[in-house]
């Protein structure tokens, strides 16, 4: 049976004193849920993270990793680096890191492929910009976005992918997918991994939704039955919204 997930990318924000006020206040409130919670602050604050969580339920996570094992590759982080501190998920593709730092589905599959080296749990983001939902193109951009970085992993591989589809569009913009533009995605996902897998790894894998998730609309998205939770950017930086989305996780 997969996991429900509710994950808050906080990308470039909070400062190390913002990261502990933010997490000791989310830990307060956090409610009684059978969802897996995890936040992913900024690499230096992510030492502190772990520490002010220890006693939680809640997983911290890395927003991005190096694939190299180490070397000169300045300003960069490494799978046994993030593992050294406990963290054990990595996000790997967000479409920032894709849009701003030229990372392709070549690199990216490198990244992937050395996160699970190291039996690291990866959550890969994709999803197609608006150009190509207007021409109608987003179901192939999808389907190739997944099978340049993930469809040449070995089966058993999938035990530790979880998958966060975010429309370019959606991200920011507090325009969000439909639900029902949600789960149409999302079954097109799963479908296409039944096609390059099997049907047991598809049912297995987690899909989140990625993109202006909110208090107001997380209902309505979280109950289609392919959407297994959300990867929030905004929202997870208010301790109340994020609390609110993860009540919003029905079973
Ligand atoms: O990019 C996102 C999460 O990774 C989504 O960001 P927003 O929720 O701010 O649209």
């Amino acid at each position: 049976m997969r996991s429900k997930i509710v994950a808050g990318n906080w990308k470039m924000n909070k400062n190390l004193v913002e990261t502990e006020v933010l997490l000791a206040e989310l830990s307060a409130k956090l409610p009684d849920t059978k969802a897996e919670v995890m936040v992913a602050p900024t690499f230096v604050n992510l030492t502190a993270a772990v520490d002010k969580l220890k006693s939680s339920a809640i997983e911290v996570i890395a927003q991005n990793m190096h694939f190299a094992e180490n070397g000169a590759y300045t300003g960069e982080i490494s799978a046994s680096m993030l593992l050294g501190i406990g963290v054990n998920t990595v996000i790997i593709g967000h479409s920032e890191r894709r849009a701003y730092f030229g990372e392709t589905d070549e690199i990216l599959a490198k990244k992937v492929v050395a996160a699970l080296a190291k039996n690291m749990r990866v959550m890969f983001c994709f999803g197609e910009e608006l150009e190509d939902r207007k021409s109608g193109n987003h179901f192939k951009v999808v389907e190739s976005q997944l099978k340049n970085a993930l469809f040449s992993l070995d089966a058993s591989a999938w035990s530790k992918i979880i998958l966060a589809y975010e429309p370019v569009w959606a991200i920011g913009t507090g325009e969000t997918a439909s639900p029902e533009q949600a789960q149409e995605m999302h079954a097109f996902i799963r479908k296409t991994i039944t096609n390059a897998y099997d049907a047991v790894i598809a049912n297995n894998v987690s899909i989140l939704y990625g993109g202006s998730v909110k208090p107001n609309n997380a209902v309505e998205i979280f109950s289609k039955p392919d959407v297994d939770g959300g990867l929030i950017g905004g929202a997870s930086l208010v301790a109340d919204d994020f609390i609110a989305i993860i009540k919003a996780i029905a079973y």
